[in-house]
């Protein structure tokens, strides 16, 4: 069964197009990671999803059930954490748990939440309205788990959190999933997708620029690394032999400056032996991995194509897989 499926998802409000005929699938038990730069259209993704907003065009189902018509079948099996979260101030944050208990009818026992979302017994009798931003946050996350969902929608389940929160909300994600949890969540920093999802989707501006593992993507965009060499004598001598490598898309020559860009990591080594053979003197190397910032960002600033594709400035298209080329 598919978790997730929307089929021409669009909202507009007035002249602006928040999200735009949006083709997304994701399947039973994924870790799906939501991507996308401030006011991309994520949050406007998810509450089409949960029906607190209704599609301008096309339409959205959420396990198997209509987004807007079959709503009230869709709650009682969906966790939700909220981008903004509203506490009740004065009640503790264990009756906020014992609370969302209640009205979801479930079995869970509200201390192995707490505890789960590290909020200590101390914590847990406060008044939330005391919390930090951090505390707030593992709060809200204990409610989106009550019930055992079979779909967890998390926007921005990072935010707030210190590097050791964030490290506990991805070992949650991943023991989530274990259970066999759909997880969808929404981010604006890849690194925090990279470390849980098993794919990702890339929004920008309310359209659908990628979706892939991030290995694919990176691939996509030259494999993720760039090697320069300096050579002994000029470099364009041996642009040929670097161009004969298998596993090198590009290379260039600059002075005594060699510049390839590989795809494939075995290449490296390849290179180097290639050009000795050749009768190269390599005096200097450097390889720079493409980091997870310069992919999102050229995947949200790059010139997007009449295929919907992400390109680069030569205009080569970035992503691999748009769902609308599935
Ligand atoms: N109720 C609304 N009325 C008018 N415009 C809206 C409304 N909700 C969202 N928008 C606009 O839609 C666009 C997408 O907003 P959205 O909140 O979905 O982005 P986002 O990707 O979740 O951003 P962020 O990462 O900052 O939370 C933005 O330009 C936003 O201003």
């Amino acid at each position: 069964m598919t978790a997730i499926e929307t089929t021409g998802l669009t909202k507009t409000y007035g002249e602006l197009t928040a999200v735009d005929d949006l083709d997304l699938t994701i399947e039973d038990g994924e870790v799906f990671g939501f991507l996308g730069p401030n006011g991309a259209g994520k949050s406007t993704t998810i509450n089409m999803l949960l029906d607190f907003a209704r599609p301008t065009a096309g339409s959205a189902t959420v396990l198997g059930y209509d987004a807007q018509n079959e709503a009230d079948e869709i709650s009682p099996r969906v966790g939700v954490l909220p981008e903004g979260f509203d506490i009740y101030p004065r009640l503790s944050g264990r009756r906020h748990i014992e609370f969302a208990i209640e009205t979801k009818d479930a079995a869970n026992d509200p201390d192995a939440i707490l505890e789960r979302v590290g909020l200590s017994a101390d914590d847990a009798v406060r008044p939330a309205g005391d919390y930090s931003k951090g505390m707030r946050q593992r709060l809200a996350t204990g409610m989106a788990l009550i019930g055992d969902p079979d779909l967890l929608i998390m926007d921005e389940p990072s935010s707030g959190l210190d590097p050791h929160g964030i490290r506990e909300m991805q070992e949650l994600v991943r023991s989530e999933a274990e259970r066999g949890t759909t997880v969808f969540f929404s981010s604006h920093i890849l690194e925090h997708v990279e470390a849980v999802c098993d794919r990702v989707g890339v929004l920008n501006e309310g359209t659908l620029v990628a979706v892939d593992t991030i290995d694919g993507l990176r691939e996509s965009i030259g494999g993720g690394a760039t090697m320069e060499l300096t050579l002994a004598t000029a470099a364009d001598g041996h642009l040929e032999t670097a161009r004969g490598v298998t596993g090198i898309t590009d290379v260039a020559a600059s002075g005594h400056t060699l510049e390839c860009s590989i795809v494939d990591p075995a290449a490296k080594a390849t290179l180097v032996t290639a050009l000795d053979g050749a009768g190269a003197t390599i005096q200097d190397m450097q390889i720079d991995d493409v980091s997870l910032e310069s992919l999102f960002t050229t995947l949200t600033n790059g010139e997007t194509d009449a295929d919907g594709q992400s390109t680069d400035d030569a205009g080569t298209p970035v992503a691999a897989t748009t769902e609308g080329d599935r």
